[in-house]
């Protein structure tokens, strides 16, 4: 990743006729606009319209990555697996996959883990006027978007001594800082789920040598997104889009949620002309 550096808007007319595509997105700051209660949030409903199209699609495959817990996730977008769109939850610790059944709960070691989250995290807001907890499903966020910038960096820090008292490593992201029962990365589980989908169905030989039978479209805007930029670096044709200002390993970037919303409407477009309806 370098320092913030100016990269072009995606091109992604290759992937209107890609023999295989996946269409992963992040939530919050990518398909919905923040807000100061993280439960008020409302997605773009252009970009919502556009990725149900998409997983209508054949060899086209949709899923959210996001913080947010996969129930929640489900919640706040109106997308599900049940609708045929995979769900990454909880950072990439919760993987609820199109067809498949909702994943087990926390095991015991992990329910007690997050109760100590809760109980430390209710003490360190109760101490910084103005922020609050976010209780989710593996974990506690921290949240310091209406605070100053100097009541932010000390609940921040009292969240790091409370990540490092129970043996976590504390996650930030934009005006907020998680501590998760569960060790993983939104690059990890989009692999996964790549993986679980196998190879170019149709098995054309001139395919396989190019690539291993798919591409990904992915677009996100906070320090976890980087993840998915890293994983899938060297796959070839893939759109790998950072939304907004930052350093980033990502190839593209837009300024907003528009810009993405607009993206994801002209690739729907594009391969239902390429394909047809499913
Ligand atoms: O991976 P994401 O889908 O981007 O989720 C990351 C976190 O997003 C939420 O927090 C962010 O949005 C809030 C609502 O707009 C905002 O108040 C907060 O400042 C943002 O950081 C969510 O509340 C977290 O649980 C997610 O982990």
């Amino acid at each position: 990743m370098t320092a913030t550096q100016p990269l072009p808007r995606p091109d992604q007319s290759r992937l209107a006729t890609a023999p295989r595509l996946v269409v992963a997105t992040d939530f919050d700051g990518t398909l919905a606009p923040f807000r100061d209660d993280p439960l008020a949030v409302v997605p773009d409903a252009a970009a919502i319209d556009a990725l149900r199209r998409l997983a209508a699609l054949p060899d086209t495959h949709v899923a959210l990555a996001s913080g947010r817990d996969v129930e929640t996730l489900a919640r706040l977008s109106g997308l599900s697996p049940r609708g045929g769109v995979s769900l990454l939850g909880s950072h990439g610790g919760q993987r609820w996959w199109a067809g498949h059944a909702q994943p087990a709960g926390l095991d015991p070691d992990e329910a007690a883990l997050r109760e100590a989250m809760v109980r430390g995290g209710e003490a360190l807001v109760a101490e910084h006027p103005g922020t609050h907890l976010e209780v989710k499903f593996a974990g506690v966020v921290l949240h310091s978007r209406t605070v100053t910038e100097e009541i932010e960096e000390s609940v921040r820090q009292a969240g790091r001594r409370l990540a490092e008292r129970l043996g976590v490593e504390p996650m930030l992201g934009k005006n907020v800082l998680e501590l998760s029962v569960r060790r993983s990365s939104k690059g990890e589980a989009l692999r996964e789920l790549v993986d679980s989908l196998g190879e170019d169905p149709l098995h054309r030989p001139d395919h396989a040598e190019r690539s291993p039978g798919w591409n990904l479209w992915f677009a996100g805007d906070d320090v976890t997104d980087e993840t998915v930029f890293t994983e899938f670096a060297d796959a070839p044709d893939s759109v790998l889009v950072k939304v907004g200002a930052g350093a980033t390993a990502a190839t593209s970037r837009v300024t907003g949620i528009p810009e993405v919303s607009a993206l994801l409407v002209e690739l729907a477009d594009a391969r239902e002309d390429a394909l047809g309806p499913a």
